[in-house]
């Protein structure tokens, strides 16, 4: 087996090894998936570049959880601070017609800040441009699916709201109090709109807070952590204090390592 397969295999046997019942649950199966710094940052300072921390292995395992899952979440300021794909790229099936696909990108957005010229619209734009006009090749794309947004109620902007569904974003209104959207909620407008049946949230450290916080909707959590110290940045759940009780730990934890990364994987746990 290569890389990719082993690493496809071993997460086979964690999805296959979870008791969650999709049919009773009133949200999809919850992966909680980052990479840190041996001192516990996922990023350098806020409005600072990317920062690289997996190691090629590790972010080979990245992409192959993007392609398990139906869908990918991130918070806008990852969106903002990253530009990120969210695509498989690394997988060998990818645009060659092969057997991979992306996943569902889902944004929490609140105030709907999603920039018109980032990644995720204009690489969307390009496969659809690409399949319509059936361009040399088309057949082999990997199909890129169009972002889907939860915003607050009220706090955003209507005009930029249309601009967004006309080139086939799904854009979800959510009643909300402060700036968080309500995850429950939205988890379970993936389930019953969309028919998402597993969702990887990727960040970034507000996200990672808010899902912790309240750990009963995870089913998974795999860390990738890097050997390297970057001494100040975004901590891994952001800024502030948490009270250690609303806080959980693992069980079924297993570790491994993948190239010089040591991944940490278990199941979340408040008992
Ligand atoms: N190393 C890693 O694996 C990853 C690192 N990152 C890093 O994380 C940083 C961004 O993190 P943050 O600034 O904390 O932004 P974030 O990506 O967590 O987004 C936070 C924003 O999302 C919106 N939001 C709506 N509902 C929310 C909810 N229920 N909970 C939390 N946010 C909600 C709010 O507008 C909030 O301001 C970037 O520097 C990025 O590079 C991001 C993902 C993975
Ligand atoms: N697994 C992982 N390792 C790192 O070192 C990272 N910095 C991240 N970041 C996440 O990946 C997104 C970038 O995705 P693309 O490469 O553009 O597809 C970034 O926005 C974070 O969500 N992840």
């Amino acid at each position: 087996m290569n890389q990719e397969e082993k690493i496809k295999y071993l997460l086979e046997e964690i999805y296959n090894n979870s008791n969650f019942n999709f049919d009773k649950s009133p949200y999809p199966e919850v992966t909680l998936t980052y990479a840190q710094t041996l001192d516990g940052f996922i990023s350098g300072m806020p409005n600072t570049p990317p920062l690289l921390i997996s190691g090629k292995e590790s972010m080979l395992m990245t992409h192959c959880l993007r392609n398990k899952n139906d869908a990918i979440m991130i918070g806008i300021g990852t969106l903002l601070n990253d530009n990120p794909q969210l695509n498989v790229r690394q997988l060998s099936g990818f645009n060659n017609g092969g057997d991979v696909r992306n996943p569902q990108p889902v944004i929490l957005d609140t105030k709907l800040r999603f920039p018109l010229n980032c990644k995720l619209l204009n690489n969307y734009k390009e496969y659809k441009l690409n399949v319509e006009q059936k361009i040399n090749g088309y057949e082999k794309l990997t199909e890129i699916k169009p972002p889907i947004i939860f915003v607050a109620e009220g706090l955003y902007d209507l005009k930029k709201a249309k601009i967004l569904k006309d080139y086939g974003i799904k854009i979800n209104e959510i009643k909300c109090n402060g700036s968080q959207l309500d995850i429950s909620k939205v988890l379970e407008i993936l389930k019953s709109t969309y028919n998402i049946r597993n969702v990887m949230v990727e960040g970034g450290a507000q996200v990672i807070r808010s899902f912790l916080m309240n750990s009963q909707i995870i089913q998974h959590i795999i860390i990738t952590i890097g050997p390297l110290y970057i001494g100040n940045g975004v901590k891994a759940l952001g800024f502030g204090d948490i009270e250690k009780n609303s806080l959980p730990h693992l069980e079924h934890v297993q570790s491994l390592t993948l190239g010089q990364d040591i991944i940490v994987i278990g199941k979340p746990t408040m008992s």
